[in-house]
């Protein structure tokens, strides 16, 4: 049985993490925790789960809890889960950071993009980025490991088969993505009430979104070389979902069959991710609701000689508590997809 704390349950993706563990009966979510709900039983905080979860939140406190779980998920704003990951490690519980606290190696860069410095630098060289469709050899013996950004996940699937190739100019790309409010947590925002984001739609933080230094630090070291890209986050009003339209010039000709073939093959042992077929069109963000699954499509411009990719995640699912969950089997030699076979919502 593997003992779990959730820490900041009451959030989205601590809510998320406690949907895909519930029904698992080799996991023990033995705590959840929170500030302001400690003290209240889960199911009154969140109906959904009646009947499932007999516990109560409970305020956080490291040595009640530590000592009786091997993995705490830390599902806090960015920030705080750095002060919580070092007495953590030193109880030998493995973390699972769902922030963005571990996942750039450059402390200077995390200072300019998140506008705090980090507070544990020495424990960066051992916390592994968790997108198992690169580094799941490294999640596998890890101890802390740095949950990727949901917006990074969607772009980075998108991008990996033809980063490096010589085929297209890796000056050239530009992501264009659009998220549902979830991505934004619980906490209540007068920007994301239905009355100022229904029937709305906007860019924001282009130039300066976190989410660009992570993207660019994975995509120069898969390609061996420094990439820039330029990002730029749209917020829907929708529920959940992220939709990514990515476009890189093509240096070469290269057909548009050729790019899928090459998009099929380098995903064909990936459970988690469906390089459609040009008769299944378009992916839409409907389409893996609810569900870990990344859908992919690519097209090539043959005017324009651009190679264009669009993918799809929930991201509360891949883009954060789905993939945290995925992490926690490989770190435990499990089934990658153990507790993860959702199929998506529709309609
Ligand atoms: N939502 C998403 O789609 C994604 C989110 N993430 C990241 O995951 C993390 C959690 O996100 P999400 O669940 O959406 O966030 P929420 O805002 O929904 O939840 C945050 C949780 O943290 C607790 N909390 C808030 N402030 C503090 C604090 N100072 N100390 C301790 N606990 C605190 C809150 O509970 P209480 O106030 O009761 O203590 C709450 O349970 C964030 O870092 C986010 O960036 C990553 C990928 C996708
Ligand atoms: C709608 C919205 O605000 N979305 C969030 C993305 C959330 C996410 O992936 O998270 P990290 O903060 O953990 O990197 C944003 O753009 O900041």
């Amino acid at each position: 049985m593997i003992k779990v704390a959730i820490v900041g349950a009451t959030g989205y993706t601590g809510e998320e993490l406690m949907r895909l563990l519930l029904p698992r009966p080799d996991v023990d979510i033995a705590y959840v925790t929170s500030r302001q709900a400690a003290g209240t039983p889960v199911q009154s905080y969140f109906p959904q789960f009646m009947g499932l979860i007999d516990q109560k939140f409970v305020a956080y406190e490291a040595d009640k809890i530590l000592p009786n779980v091997d993995v705490i998920f830390l599902c806090l704003p960015q920030g705080v889960a750095m002060e919580m990951v070092p007495e953590a490690l030193r109880y030998g519980v493995k973390v699972i950071d769902l922030s963005g606290d571990f996942r750039l190696q450059d402390t200077a860069v995390y200072e300019k993009y998140y506008g705090i410095p980090q507070s544990a630098p020495e424990l960066l060289p051992q916390a592994v980025y968790g997108l198992p469709e690169i580094n799941r050899h490294t999640v596998k013996g890890a101890q802390l490991i740095a949950n990727p950004g949901c917006f990074v996940t969607c772009s980075l699937l998108g991008l990996l088969p033809v980063i490096g190739a010589d085929f297209i100019d890796q000056s050239s790309i530009i992501i264009d993505a659009k998220t549902g409010v979830s991505g934004a947590g619980r906490s209540a925002k007068i920007s994301n009430l239905l009355t100022e984001l229904g029937n709305n739609f906007y860019a924001y933080n282009p130039l300066t979104h976190r989410h660009i230094p992570e993207i660019e630090q994975i995509l120069s070291l898969e390609a061996g070389e420094e990439i820039q890209v330029q990002f730029t986050p749209h917020l829907l009003p929708t529920e959940r979902g992220i939709h990514a339209t990515i476009y890189v010039n093509l240096k070469e000709d290269i057909t548009e069959d050729a790019i899928r073939a090459l998009y099929q093959d380098y995903y064909q042992d990936e459970y988690f991710v469906h390089v459609l077929s040009e008769e299944a069109g378009l992916p839409q963000i409907k389409h893996v609701r609810g569900s870990n699954f990344t859908q992919i499509q690519v097209k090539v411009d043959v005017r324009t000689n651009r190679l264009i990719i669009f993918a799809v995640i929930d991201n509360l699912m891949k883009g954060a508590s789905g993939q945290a969950v995925q992490n926690m089997n490989i770190m435990y030699g499990l089934e990658e997809n153990l507790g993860l076979t959702q199929i998506p919502l529709m309609p």
